[in-house]
Order: structure tokens, then sequence, then C-alpha cells
């Protein structure tokens, strides 16, 4: 099936013509403008096929509620066969048979065709995702391309040690990939979580079975025929789209998948140790929720913090898992900052609207599942006794937004404190002393990230120290970077991703003893 369907901001889209397999989205607004055609099928083996089991899931838009297009949902079938093919490439033209340099090539081949459809890219993501344009090429866009260049300069630096033990006998490590990987990516930045774990398992000669957010696998397509042309050989990178309790099952507890990469909920996140741990003890990294504190103590720069703050909270309309959702405020600066800040948020909260207009710097939530599950935080903020300072309502009668809002008022027990909301509602606290704010801070099963502002040095590095978290930010805030190690602490996960440090979670090392004169 071909489907052809025109947008002009976020307005309907409109169906054309058919043909199988395939759909395409003409653009016409001040963000973009051209026609995007894609492959609606599975990417499996180097081609597009249809599901065994024939099946497509509707792609909503967002911003109006509206389908965009049907693409294909596969089952456990295709991931068995997905999983045939990447073991073949796997033995014969990838892994160990492919020399790092090459797969280096592939990967900088294929970062440079991600940054040649670069629009094209920001325009699914937006479209898809509700990001505003400008942000999604900024922030996704780029750290994507950058991820992707990034592992490809690291294949061919991919190398053991010589370990001298005695007089007869010489060691060395070989630091070998895994095989066949499969990586399960979530809907609140799809390609920048593909490129994450695309590119490192690529980087150390593994083939991978992915399965992207079945909410939003536009841009994974895109991403599947950008391979293809770069050259990957058949079988390397295979994208299995569908639900998670299918296809995310099947790559979970499927025999030849040696490796797992997930990010997404603590919940399914359990589930998917639970399948690796009844099947065959594949080894599992989970990069999974957050409750990140953003600490702000009153000799902070204030200008620069409420800044950093609001990107804290507001960036991906809250969708992030290091989202700054828990706000301490010093008191001696709590009433100039939370003015300043309010103006701020009020300001941001009026740029709301269609993720393709220029002036847009807040878009919907993802889903109608999403926008319920945050209404539903706001709702038991409200009956908890906590305040709504400013925001607290769904934005406008078409698609899925939701008002920035802040909750003052809060206390430690309310569920707005305590569980991850992955909206725009932060929930912010007074606090009097460091020892105090360290404490509460740290009240939380979650450590993935956190927020500390504060020109005394010693106080800002002691308490970023203290934080129970995996990565921590000094007077800054979700500066994530491909080239430093992401993960976190606690029930934010296991494993790290980025830098050299995702290196070692592709790869697993083998010692070899070599006997050079003992005589038994
Ligand atoms: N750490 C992060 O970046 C993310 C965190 N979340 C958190 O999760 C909450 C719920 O969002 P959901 O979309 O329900 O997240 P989710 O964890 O269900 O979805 C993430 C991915 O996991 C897959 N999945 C679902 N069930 C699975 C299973 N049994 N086995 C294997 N894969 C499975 C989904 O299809 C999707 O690709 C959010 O409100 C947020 O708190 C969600 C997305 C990303
Ligand atoms: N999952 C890593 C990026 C983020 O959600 O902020």
């Amino acid at each position: 099936m071909h489907e052809l369907n025109k947008y002009s901001g976020s307005s309907l889209p409109r169906r054309t013509t058919k043909m199988p397999g395939s759909t395409t989205l003409e653009f016409d607004n001040a963000a973009y403008r051209g026609s995007i055609s894609l492959n609606t099928g599975l990417f499996i083996d180097g081609k597009w096929v249809d599901p065994v089991e024939p099946d497509m899931i509707d792609i909503i838009n967002p911003a109006s509620g509206k389908k965009i297009a049907a693409v294909s949902l596969g089952s456990s079938k295709d991931v068995d066969i997905a999983v045939k093919a990447a073991q073949k490439a796997y033995k014969t033209t990838w892994g160990l048979k492919c020399p790092g340099s090459q797969r280096g090539k592939l990967l900088t081949r294929l970062a440079d065709l991600m940054e040649r459809d670069i629009d094209q890219f920001t325009a699914l993501e937006s479209l898809n995702g509700g990001k505003p344009f400008a942000v999604a090429k900024g922030v996704d866009l780029a750290g994507a391309i950058s991820t992707i260049r990034y592992f490809g300069g690291w294949a061919d630096k991919i190398h053991g040690k010589t370990i001298e033990s005695n007089e007869t006998k010489l060691a060395y490590t070989r630091h070998e990939p895994y095989g066949v990987v499969g990586q399960i990516i979530p809907w609140n930045f799809p390609i920048l979580m593909l490129s994450w774990k695309a590119g490192p398992a690529l980087a150390t000669g593994n083939c991978i079975v992915l399965k992207p957010s079945e909410m939003t696998p536009l841009s994974a397509l895109k991403f599947a025929e950008l391979v293809a042309e770069a050259g990957f050989p058949p079988g390397v990178v295979n994208i299995v789209n569908g639900y998670g309790k299918t296809v995310g099952q099947a790559i979970s507890e499927h025999m030849h998948i040696s490796k797992v990469a997930f990010t997404g909920s603590t919940l399914v996140g359990r589930k998917i140790l639970e399948a690796a741990a009844r099947s065959n003890l594949k080894v599992v990294t989970l990069e999974l929720g957050g409750k990140s504190p953003t600490v702000i103590f009153d000799d902070c720069n204030l200008d620069q913090t409420l800044k950093w703050a609001m990107q804290a909270m507001y960036l991906n309309m809250g969708q992030s898992c290091v989202a700054g959702s828990r706000m301490f405020v010093q008191e001696g600066i709590y009433p100039e900052f939370m003015e300043k800040f309010t103006a701020m948020v009020k300001a941001f909260g009026e740029a709301t609207g269609d993720p393709f207009a220029p002036t847009t710097m807040h878009g919907p939530q993802v889903s109608q599942v999403q926008f319920d599950r945050i209404m539903s935080y706001i709702a038991s903020g409200k009956e908890s006794g906590a305040t709504v300072h400013i925001g607290g309502d769904r934005h406008g009668t078409e698609g899925y937004f939701i008002q920035p809002t802040i909750f003052t008022d809060c206390t430690p027990d309310m569920k707005i404190v305590k569980e991850e909301i992955f909206g725009p509602v932060v929930a912010v606290m007074k606090f009097k002393t460091e020892e105090e704010v360290i404490e509460a801070a740290n009240a939380t099963d979650y450590g993935l990230s956190a927020c500390v502002f504060s020109e005394n040095v010693g106080r800002a590095l002691r308490v970023a120290h203290a934080f129970e978290s995996g990565s921590v930010f000094v007077n800054s805030a979700q500066l994530i970077e491909c080239s430093i190690p992401f993960g976190g602490y606690k029930a934010s996960g296991i494993g790290r991703e980025q830098g050299e440090y995702a290196l070692e979670t592709y790869t697993q090392v083998k010692a070899v003893h070599v006997n050079t004169g003992l005589i038994i």
C-alpha cells in the first residue's frame, strides 16, 4: 500500500494514492517544504518485507490526534527471521569477518547521509513526536548524527590488552562482539535513542535486531533506508516494528540474542530482566526512569540558573528521563527565583502550538495515553494538597497539549514528588541547609541525573559527589553528549551508554593464554 499525505503545519493528512508498503508525506510549512517517501514494512536482511502475519498500526500526529500513516506490525515470527538474518551476517560479512576500519567507514558514511537528510528526519520527528522543529533539529538530530559519527571513529580502536603473567606465559585479551543484539527503543527521543544503541553495537561488530516504539517508528524507517544506501551488508541492521508485548518480548526472550539494550519504563525493564533470566541469561543494559533533583542554592547565578532550570524541566514537553522534576530552592532566593521562574514558564507556555511554527517552543505530549497519565498526576497533585502555581490544565481542544505546570507546597509523600510523571510538571520545594537538601534529593528509588546550582565551587562539588546519581550537572542541565557515559544508579538502570564505556557493554572479553615455555 502506498499513501500520500500532505501537511501544512499540523493540518489533517490528505491521502491521495495507494501502492504496496510505502507512504509519501508532503510538508508545506515554514519549517519544512517537500515530500518524504518512506517504506512502511519491516527491514530484514537488507530488504523491505511484509510481516509473516500481516498487521498494521496507525501512526498518529500528536498535535492533531489524527492519523499520519499506517506501518507494518511484526510478531515473534518476524523476530525469528530477523535473528537468522543477523546470525548469517555476523558469521559471513560482519563481526570478526569485517575489519573495524570498514565498519567505521560505513558508520561515517551513514552519519553523512543522515546529515544530508537532516531536515527530512527532523520533519518526521516533529510530525510523529510533536517536537518543535528547531529543537528536534538541534537536539535530536544533531545528537543522533554526532553519535553515529563518534562511534564510527571508535570502530578501529577496539582492542584488548597484553598481560605478562610470568616468563613462560603470554596472555592477552580480545574484546569480541556478542553476535546478535536486541535493541528496544522508546518514543521520547526516537532517532536519538536509536543512535545511542545502533552506534556502539555496530562499531563493535554486532548485528542488531531493533524495535522502535510502535508509536514513533517513522524516523527508524528512514534510518533503515540510509543503512541500505550506505552499503551495510544485508542482515547487519534489522528493524522490526511492533508492540512491546509481542516483538519486544520476543527479543527479550530469544535464545539467539546474546544481549539486549532497552530504554523505557522501569516496569518493562524488570520484565526484560526476567525474560533474560528465563531464557539464555543474555546480558541486559537498561536505561529507565528518573525523578531528578534540581538543587538551587542562594549563591547561584540566578539568570543562568533560571534558564538551565527551565531546560532541565520542560525540554521535550517534560518527556525526558532526566527531567528536573523535583526542584529544591534555598529559602533566601526562593521569592525572587519563583517570581522570575513563573514569568519564564508563563512565556514558554504562551509559545505552545504547532511544532512546525517558528515561534513554537512547547508541543504536545506524544499520545492520548501519556496525556491521560500526566493529567491524572496533575489531578493527584491537586487532591493531595499541593498548589497549582501555574498551568495545571490542558492547552487547547485538539491534540495532546498540556500547559507547563508548577506545583508548590509539595511534600515528600506526594505522588507528584515520588513518581516519574514524564510531562511538563515540576514540584517545587523550599530548603534551608545543604545537609537537608542532599538527604531530600536522594530520597528516591531513582538515580539517573541531578543538577546543582551554586557559585561556591566547593559546595557545588560536595553536593555533586553526594548525589546518588549516574549523571550530575553543575551549573547546567541536560547536556548529554555522545562522548560522556550515561546511565542510572538505583532503579534508573543498569550499565552505561555513550562514550568509551558503551563499547564495554557491547563486547565480551576473551583471555587467551599462550604457553611460551612451560613443560609438564
Ligand atoms: N527512560 C526513558 O527515556 C523512558 C521512560 N519512559 C517511562 O515509561 C512510562 C510509560 O511509557 P511507555 O510507553 O508505556 O513505556 P514502555 O517502557 O512501555 O515503552 C518503551 C519501549 O518498550 C517496549 N515494550 C513495552 N512492553 C514491553 C515488553 N513487555 N517487553 C519488551 N519491550 C516492551 C515498547 O514497545 C517501547 O518500544 C513513561 O511515562 C515514562 O515514565 C517511557 C519512555 C522512555
Ligand atoms: N533517555 C535518555 C534521554 C532522555 O530521555 O532525556
